[in-house]
């Protein structure tokens, strides 16, 4: 497919608003598009790009180079170009970037030359664009839209799906079934701001600790367990505790879903720094296991003995986790009628903060298991209001920061795909995190002015803050309060960051 093609579908979605006009316009580009161009269009019509990071600098970017006058470039020859570059590295490496880069864009037109300076720079990101891609996907192949979400949702990869049934037609849905050994995405939560308002929403409800961890999937076929992080990272040679706890279950078969974390000597959980430090490090497991042990907390089961739970009320898929595994390693839960019972939520709560967790999860009984999905059925209650936001730049530090990329400045998304500024902070930061950010930071960097570096909007931070104020100084007309650092959360993807919408509801008394 050519890349001329792929750039006007993609400024002719970006102008409709139509839904259904939308997923006819990708129908076509579907229709046209060989099975190889599927994993690079989609994220192409996302704003993604499937390498990652490139390092290309903006600087490299700016310079013009005079555009081709007719369209030749394939998208896979730019895929091509891009994973060179990608692994550009050593000295005179600027040189050849710049060499091409200048060659892609010498191939290019006008109008892909600002196809690709979008995708580059990382400014058109269209985070709906993957639900209007799987209808249009099924509007261009013939199967039914219901089946190639929960396709998508098993597969977790749309790329993958879409491959498959370009190639080979409605028929190749069969092959992404749940299956023990291939992991899912896990099921995600909202928010809710206090128990009750949760409990009014979701009538009769279990109520369940929320533990301060690392997700696991794990699944289990006789004597072979493979452990998953919620990113579908293989974990499992990290954590001989879970391999040897999933052993010593009675079932042979199963997929069970969980948290791993730390507790101290007295059953305390230690902090997540500690737990997410443990599963980071893979040398010399041996020691950490003994330094920092873990134990898993199971809360769902999704497959026990080839049978798929995921459509089962959470009720029976409770009472499935309740046969296959005691006690100790199943969540702690209370199950509350409806919104007259709310004081035994309220109560479990309380509890659970005392023992040192940090909320709780209720969640719907009747609800089944979205893959992939934050579910309306399973929301989060927490005491300590954080936000996940986008670091847009960073600055050189100063002192003892000197050399190092420090003050970050944060954003939160806006309606229309992009990003909102909403203060800096350099607060919170350790050594090592000063470190790792330098480094990340700078293979985002898409420019450089003075002190302040600009970077691709790709890494989401986790910000507390103790309030919010307005603020003439900053694009959303208000600014974060006190805001610091608490983890990078690489498991995010920018467009699961905060909106200013979703910041400026809970916050009803400031008003830009
Ligand atoms: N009982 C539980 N049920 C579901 N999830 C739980 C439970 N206990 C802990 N968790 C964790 O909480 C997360 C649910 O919150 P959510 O899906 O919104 O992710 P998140 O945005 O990372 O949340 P947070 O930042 O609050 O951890 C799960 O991914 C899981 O790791």
């Amino acid at each position: 497919m050519l890349l001329s093609r792929l750039a006007r579908v993609s400024q002719e979605v970006a102008a409709t608003s139509a839904r259904t006009r939308k997923i006819e316009l990708l129908a076509e580009l579907f229709r046209e598009a060989e099975p190889d161009d599927v994993p690079i269009v989609i994220p192409y019509l996302a704003g993604r790009l499937p390498q990652g990071r490139l390092g290309v600098g903006w600087k490299v970017l700016g310079r013009p180079v005079a555009p081709a006058a007719a369209p030749t470039l394939t998208v896979r020859e730019v895929d091509a170009l891009l994973t060179e570059l990608g692994k550009v590295s050593g000295p005179g490496s600027q040189a050849e970037r710049a060499r091409l880069v200048g060659a892609l864009l010498g191939a290019s037109t006008e109008d892909e030359q600002r196809f690709l300076f979008g995708l580059l720079t990382g400014e058109v990101r269209q985070g709906a664009l993957d639900a209007v891609a799987v209808e249009g996907l099924a509007r261009a192949t013939g199967a039914p839209p219901a089946e190639v979400r929960r396709a998508v949702m098993l597969a977790g990869s749309l790329q993958t799906v879409a491959g498959a049934l370009l190639a080979d037609g409605p028929g190749a849905l069969e092959r992404f079934r749940l299956t023990v050994g291939r992991p899912v995405l896990p099921m995600l939560a909202h928010s809710a701001s206090s128990v009750a308002e949760a409990v009014e929403k979701l009538g009769a409800c279990a109520v369940e600790e929320k533990l301060d961890g690392i997700r696991v999937q794990v699944h289990r076929d006789s004597d072979t367990v493979r452990v998953h992080t919620r990113t579908l990272d293989d974990i499992t040679d990290r954590l001989p505790e879970v391999t040897a706890a999933a052993r010593g279950l009675e079932g042979e078969r199963f997929i069970l879903d969980g948290e791993v974390i730390s507790f101290d000597d007295e059953g305390r959980p230690r902090s997540f720094q500690e737990t997410a430090g443990r599963v980071g490090s893979r040398v010399d497991v041996a020691t950490a296991a003994r330094e920092v042990p873990v134990s898993p907390v199971f809360f769902d089961v999704l497959s026990v003995d080839g049978r798929d739970l995921l459509d089962l009320p959470l009720t029976e898929r409770h009472a499935e986790l309740a046969r296959l595994v005691p006690e100790p390693m199943r969540v702690r839960r209370t199950l509350v009628s409806g919104p007259g019972d709310v004081g035994a939520a309220e109560a479990f709560l309380t509890e659970t903060l005392e023992r040192g967790h940090e909320g709780v999860v209720v969640k719907g009984l009747d609800a089944a298991y979205s893959a992939g999905r934050r579910g309306a059925s399973w929301l989060k209650v927490k005491p300590v209001h954080t936000l996940d936001l986008v670091v847009l730049a960073a600055e050189w530090g100063h002192g003892r920061r000197t050399g190092k990329l420090s003050n970050l400045h944060l954003g939160a998304r806006t309606a229309d795909g992009g990003f909102a500024m909403l203060g800096k902070t350099f607060k919170g930061l350790t050594d090592a995190m000063l470190t790792w950010q330098t480094g990340r930071l700078r293979e985002l960097a898409v420019d450089e002015s003075g002190h302040v570096v600009t970077v691709r909007p790709e890494l989401v931070v986790e910000i507390a803050y103790d309030g919010l104020q307005r603020s003439t100084r900053y694009p959303a007309g208000v600014t974060l309060r006190f805001a610091r650092v608490v983890r990078y959360r690489e498991d995010k993807r920018p467009e699961e960051a905060d909106t200013v919408e979703t910041l400026l509801a809970a916050h009803p008394g400031v008003r830009p």
